[in-house]
């Protein structure tokens, strides 16, 4: 068995990225037995004007503490935050971009939800994702699982509880031209350009795969290509998915899986971010699907 830390160390990884990344992968077990505890939702709100679960908040305040005390990190920008957290006593210069859970409205459903990482070497959290150094995350299903890449493809890691390792499940992916799709939203706000895309999914004979969740229905298609969207609609241009924390990490392994990603005009990966919360529409999955997305809206 291969665990982490040997694949990152193979990889020729920095030895402080290798530490950084398995510190945030032995975080999924503490959030994981959060979840007994964080059934609810707070009063409260996240930037994004969000009704915030008591996990989001947990698994926020949870790794914050723990990738702050390390040392190796300067910034950390979280969904969960109004604003990036500096860390001044950092002896490196790594910036964290994170989603403490994503697909907080399936915690009381127990469907699969994740946590979502980007790492930057330096320069701060508010860079285009093309600058990322590395992404994961983690999805808590039947299994654990990690999902991570550093730049040399996508690998999948399983949590094994008796070994308390983290091991090899898969050494790379290459997402196919898949037949499924899942898109957020609701018919009555799709704008046109996005109708089109749906009526050529539909001439296609794709299937839907919509659970909630953006992480576990973008990890579907590294196993069966396809495309996930929350579109732009028509009273949110931008649609609902943040840029930092959703869009650029899990682009990042996607586009190492040999898929893309767009706005149905360009790469999220190569937006520069304005706001710490911007927000971007996403067509995520095989690369060929992307493409036609992309035909589409340039023919509106
Ligand atoms: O409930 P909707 O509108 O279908 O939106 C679901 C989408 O919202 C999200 O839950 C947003 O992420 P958070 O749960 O981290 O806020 C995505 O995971 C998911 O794809
Ligand atoms: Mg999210
Ligand atoms: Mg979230």
């Amino acid at each position: 068995m291969v665990y982490l830390q040997k694949y990152l160390e193979d990889c020729g990884c920095d030895p402080d990225l290798v530490q950084l990344i398995r510190l945030i992968s032995r975080q999924m077990e503490p959030i994981r037995k959060a979840f007994l505890d964080n059934q609810f939702y707070e009063h409260t709100l996240n930037a994004s004007g969000e009704v915030q679960a008591a996990l989001d908040k947990w698994a926020d305040a949870h790794l914050i503490k723990v990738i702050g005390e390390s040392g190796y990190v300067r910034e950390i920008a979280s969904e969960e935050q109004e604003d990036i957290i500096r860390f001044e006593n950092s002896r490196r210069e790594y910036a964290m971009v994170m989603d403490p859970l994503d697909g907080s409205s399936l915690i009381s459903t127990n469907l699969a939800v994740g946590t979502i990482v980007g790492i930057y070497e330096s320069g701060g959290v508010m860079q285009k994702g093309s600058n990322l150094k590395a992404a994961c995350y983690t999805l808590f299903g039947p299994l654990t699982v990690l999902v991570v890449s550093v730049g040399k493809g996508v690998q999948s890691f399983a949590w094994d509880p008796k070994s308390e390792h983290y091991y090899l499940l898969k050494k790379s992916f290459d997402i196919p031209e898949g037949k499924i799709y899942g898109s957020g939203g609701v018919y009555k706000d799709y704008i046109p350009a996005h109708e089109k895309v749906l009526s050529y999914f539909d001439e296609k004979g794709f299937k839907v795969r919509y659970s909630g969740s953006f992480v576990a229905d973008c990890h579907q298609l590294l196993v069966y290509g396809g495309i996930y969207t929350y579109p732009a609609l028509k009273k949110s241009p931008k649609g609902k998915l943040r840029l930092l924390f959703e869009a650029n990490p899990l682009g990042y392994i996607i586009t190492q899986a040999g898929g893309a990603i767009t706005d149905g005009y360009q790469s999220p990966l190569d937006i520069q971010p304005e706001k710490v919360h911007q927000r971007t529409p996403i067509y995520i999955g095989s690369a060929g699907i992307i493409k036609k997305i992309e035909e589409i809206y340039r023919e509106q």
